[in-house]
């Protein structure tokens, strides 16, 4: 599903290598936390899964997508958006928008909203407990709500991929732990999920992969068993 392969990225300008001979393999339905300190690299390598930068050398296959320095054309670009439910680092929310607003336009770029469509959004919402927030501003709304806004935006259009950069940050504990158990419930529709977080001390919480990166490199990749409950 997500398979990494010898994959390196230098920044040109700045001739930071930012990521060196990463390798790893996410198959279907899989979910891995991928930590590591500040400048370790993860954003970098979200970017080069989600097809935003190109990677210097080596490979990144997302889903039969083959990405490396050469680029993607159109028509892979558009399928890997597809594929892919995005959750950035500051939400791309639309402010002045309400919250079902914000859910639908990220299932408009796949065709016209249906009915359908808008009854699976609205329990979604009520899945992460914003049911009576629907009509709310975007603005009105604290930064652990925006953060659920921004995931049920990712998971309405049912992506075969979460990729979910940083979704713990700025966030109290107890909402971050409620962020990534809600992240976490999608793995139950075989979703292959990838979250960087720095909220390492929650991950005993959870079971799945623990890949660490280091200096752009990977300095373990674990398996995690969930030693406790909460
Ligand atoms: N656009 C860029 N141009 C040049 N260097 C960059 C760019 N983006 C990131 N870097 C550098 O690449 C390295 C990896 O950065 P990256 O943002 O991927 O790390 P990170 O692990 O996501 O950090 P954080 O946890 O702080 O978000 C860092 O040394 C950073 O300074």
């Amino acid at each position: 599903m997500i398979d990494i392969s010898n994959l390196s990225l230098e920044y040109n300008h700045t001739k930071t290598m930012a990521l060196k001979n990463i390798d790893f393999y996410l198959t279907k339905g899989e979910m891995a936390f991928l930590v590591g300190e500040s400048g370790a690299g993860k954003t970098s390598l979200i970017n080069i899964i989600m097809g935003n930068i190109k990677p210097t050398s080596g490979r990144a296959t997302v889903n039969g997508i083959s990405l490396t320095n050469r680029g993607i054309n159109k028509v892979q670009k558009v399928s890997l958006r597809r594929q892919i439910g995005p959750i950035f680092q500051d939400f791309k929310l639309f402010k002045g928008r309400s919250v079902l607003e914000n859910v639908l336009i990220g299932l408009r770029v796949l065709g016209p909203i249906t009915e359908e469509d808008k009854h699976h959004v609205i329990q979604l919402l009520n899945q992460v407990g914003l049911q009576d927030m629907i009509n709310h501003k975007i603005d009105h709304l604290s930064f652990g709500e925006r953060q659920r806004v921004a995931i049920t935006r990712a998971v309405a259009r049912k992506p075969e991929i979460i990729l979910a950069d940083e979704p713990t940050g700025n966030l109290d504990q107890e909402t971050a732990f409620n962020i990534l158990k809600l992240l976490a419930s999608f793995k139950s529709n075989n979703t292959t999920i990838l979250i960087t977080t720095h909220a390492t001390h929650l991950l005993k919480y959870f079971q799945g992969r623990v890949i660490t990166l280091k200096s752009g490199q990977v300095s373990s990749d674990d398996y995690l068993e969930k030693e406790e409950s909460r």
